[in-house]
C-alpha cells in the first residue's frame, strides 16, 4: 500500500484492470460501496444525506453511494452539477441505477445545507483539469460555509491530486475515501489538510496494474526499518561506523551537540564533534560519550577527514553561512565519507551553487542536502508552480547530484536518479517538530544511519531508503512529547522508537 499514484497513473490502473476483464461498473460499484460504508459510520441511521454529484465518474461513485445509502434507510437527496443527459459510460450506468429525484445543483437552496447530517462531495476527483469557477465554485463555497460533516469521494473537489494544491475553491472535507492507493494530493500540503481523515478502499484493481502503470513515490513507514544496520553480536564499535560532526561558534554551539548526540543514538559506533577553539573550552557536560576534536578551519577539517575510519560527516547545524563554511564544505566533499549538508552549509551557497553541485556530482559516496523550504529556494530558486513538491525535490536532486530531503510537514526524499522507488513522502511528523534544533537532530539521525556499513554496497535504493528511514524515525520520535516538545527530547524518544522497531533484540544466555 506504500506506492503513491498520480491521478493519471490511477486512471491507467483502472484501465489496465478493465482491459483484463473487470467491467468498469464493477469498480464503480465497489467504490460507491466503500463510500457508503464510511458515510454510514459518519451519520446516524436514517440520517439526512445530501449527495452532490458531478459530471464525470466521481459523480458516478456518488450515484452508487446514494442508491446504497437509500436502500439502507438513509434519507438521501441528490443534486447534480451539469446536464445529467450528457452523462456517459459508467457514470450514466450509475445515474440510471438511482431511482430517486435528481435536483439541478444550481436550484439548491444552500441555506438548507445545515439541515443535512452529512454532505457527500462527489463533484470532481481525478478528472479535475483546472481550478473551479462559476456554479462549481459557488457550490463548493456553500458546502464549506455550511460547516457540516463532509465526506469527499476520492479527493475533495477542487484539489489537484497530483500537486496537493487547489487553483480555485476546494472542499474542506471531514473525511476522504480514496481507492486502491493514496495520491500525492492526499499527503502534500495544503491538500492533506483539505482531506480530513483519509481511508484507502480496495476496489479490486488488478495486482499487476501498478507494475504496468507506474507510481510516483512511496509513503515512508515502519517497513523501512528493514534498512537498519544488522548489528552482529560480536560487533566492534568501529564496525558500526564513525561520524564526524562539525560544530559552530559559541552562540550556536548547541546545534552541533544535538546532531552529534543523536548520531550516536542512531546506532553509529563513535561520534567525534569537531569544534572551533572558542567552543572547545566548554564543559563536557551532558555529552561525555562524544569525542571532541579541534577544528578552526577547512585545513583542520581536511586533516581530520584523513582518518579513513570515518564513515559519515554532518556539516551545517550551527555554522555561519560564509566563505569559511564554504571552504569546510569543499574539504568535506573531497572526502570519501557519506555527507549530510544542512542549515549554514546550504545557505552558504545561496546564489553560487555551480561549484557545489559539480563537486557533489564528482563524489562516489552519497551526499544528502536537507533544506527546509526557505533554504531550498536559496539553492534552487522558486521553481515552476506547475510542479508538485515531489517533482520539485526530484528535479533538485537530479540538478545537484545529492539525495534531497525537502523538509516540512510533508517531507519529500528524492534521489538524483529520479526513480519512483527512490522517492519518498513522509507523513508522520507532528507540527510541534517545528521547534528550534529539530532540523539539527534530523541531520544527526541521517548521518548516524548512513555511517553504518552499507551492506547493500552503494545501492541507490538502499541509500535513499536509509535517509527516508531517518526522516520517519524523526517523525516517530517527535510524536510522544506533544506541543511541549523541545529538540533535546528527541534523543530519548529516538531511543524508545528504536527499541520498539529494532529487528534483533539481544537475548542473554541464562546460567
Ligand atoms: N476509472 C474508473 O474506472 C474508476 C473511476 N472512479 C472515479 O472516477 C473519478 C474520475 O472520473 P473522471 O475521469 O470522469 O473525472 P471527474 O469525475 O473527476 O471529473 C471529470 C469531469 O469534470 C470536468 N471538469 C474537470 N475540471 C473541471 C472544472 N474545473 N470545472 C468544471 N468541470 C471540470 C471534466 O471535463 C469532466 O467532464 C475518480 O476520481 C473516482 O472517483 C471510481 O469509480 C473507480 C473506478
Ligand atoms: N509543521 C510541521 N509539521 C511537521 N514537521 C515539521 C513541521 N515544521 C517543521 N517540521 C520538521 O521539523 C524539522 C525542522 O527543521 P529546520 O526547519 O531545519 O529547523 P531548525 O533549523 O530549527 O532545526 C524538519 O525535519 C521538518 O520537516
Ligand atoms: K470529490
Amino acid at each position: 500500500m506504500r506506492e503513491l499514484l498520480t491521478p493519471a497513473q490511477m486512471g491507467a490502473c483502472d484501465a489496465f484492470t478493465i482491459n483484463h476483464g473487470t467491467p468498469g461498473i464493477d469498480l464503480m460499484e465497489r467504490a460507491g460501496q466503500a463510500v457508503a460504508d464510511v458515510a454510514k459510520a459518519m451519520t446516524p441511521k436514517n440520517g439526512r444525506v445530501l449527495v452532490l454529484a458531478g459530471p464525470g465518474k466521481n459523480g458516478g461513485d456518488g450515484y452508487v453511494a446514494a442508491r446504497l445509502l437509500a436502500s439502507a434507510g438513509y434519507d438521501v437527496r441528490v443534486a447534480a452539477l451539469g446536464d445529467t443527459r450528457k452523462l456517459e459510460g459508467d457514470a450514466k450506468w450509475a445515474f440510471d441505477g438511482w431511482n430517486g429525484d435528481v435536483l439541478p445543483a444550481t436550484e439548491l437552496d444552500t441555506s438548507e445545507f445545515a439541515a443535512y447530517g452529512l454532505i457527500l462531495d462527489a463533484l470532481f476527483g481525478a478528472g479535475l483539469t483546472r481550478g473551479l469557477d462559476g456554479a462549481a465554485a459557488a457550490l463548493v463555497q456553500a458546502v464549506n460555509h455550511a460547516e457540516k460533516p463532509v465526506l469527499a469521494v476520492d479527493l475533495p473537489s477542487g484539489l489537484d491530486g497530483r500537486k496537493g494544491q487547489a487553483l480555485g475553491p476546494a472542499v474542506q472535507a471531514t473525511s476522504t475515501v480514496t481507492f486502491h492507493r493514496l495520491k500525492p494530493g492526499h499527503l502534500l500540503y495544503p491538500g492533506r489538510a483539505l482531506c480530513g481523515a483519509i481511508r484507502v478502499a480496495d476496489i479490486g484493481i488488478h495486482h499487476d496494474a501498478i507494475s504496468a502503470a507506474g507510481f510516483t513515490a512511496q509513503l515512508t513507514g515502519a517497513y523501512l526499518t528493514e534498512h537498519l544496520f544488522d548489528l552482529s553480536a560480536d560487533a566492534h564499535k568501529y564496525a558500526r561506523g564513525h561520524v564526524l560532526v562539525i560544530g559552530g561558534p559559541p552562540e550556536k554551539a548547541g546545534a552541533g551537540f544535538l546532531s552529534a548526540s543523536v548520531a550516536l543514538r542512531a546506532g553509529t559506533g563513535l561520534v567525534t564533534l569537531a569544534l572551533p577553539p572558542e567552543t572547545m573550552a566548554g564543559s563536557v557536560g551532558q555529552y561525555p560519550a562524544l569525542m571532541r576534536a579541534r577544528c578552526a578551519d577547512a585545513r583542520d577539517l581536511a586533516r581530520l577527514l584523513r582518518d579513513d575510519r570515518l564513515t559519515a560527516c554532518a556539516l551545517g547545524p550551527g555554522l555561519t553561512p560564509n566563505e569559511a563554511t564554504r571552504q569546510m564544505v569543499y574539504a568535506a566533499l573531497d572526502s570519501k565519507t557519506a555527507l549530510v549538508l544542512d542549515a549554514g552549509a546550504i545557505t552558504a551557497f545561496a546564489g553560487m551553487v555551480t561549484p557545489l553541485f559539480e563537486r557533489i556530482m564528482a563524489r562516489s559516496a552519497p551526499t544528502v542536502l536537507t533544506p527546509h523550504s526557505g533554504e531550498f529556494k536559496r539553492l534552487f530558486g522558486d521553481s515552476e508552480t506547475n510542479l508538485s513538491k515531489i517533482e520539485r525535490a526530484q528535479k533538485a536532486a537530479r540538478g545537484s547530484g545529492a539525495i534531497l530531503v525537502l523538509k516540512g510537514a510533508d517531507t519529500v526524499i528524492a534521489h538524483p536518479n529520479g526513480r519512483a522507488d527512490c522517492t519518498y513522502v513522509n507523513a508522520n511528523a507532528p507540527p510541534w517538530l517545528a521547534t528550534a534544533g529539530s532540523g539539527d537532530v534530523l541531520a544527526g539521525i541521517v548521518a548516524g544511519l548512513l555511517a553504518q556499513p552499507d551492506t547493500a554496497h552503494n545501492d541507490p535504493q538502499h541509500q535513499t531508503a536509509t535517509v527516508a528511514l531517518g526522516v520517519w524515525l524523526h517523525g516517530e520520535a517527535g510524536q510522544p512529547s506533544g506541543p511541549a516538545l523541545v529538540a533535546t527530547d528527541l534523543e530519548a524518544a529516538l531511543q524508545t522508537v528504536l527499541q520498539r522497531v529494532s529487528p534483533s533484540q539481544f537475548i542473554a544466555v541464562q546460567g
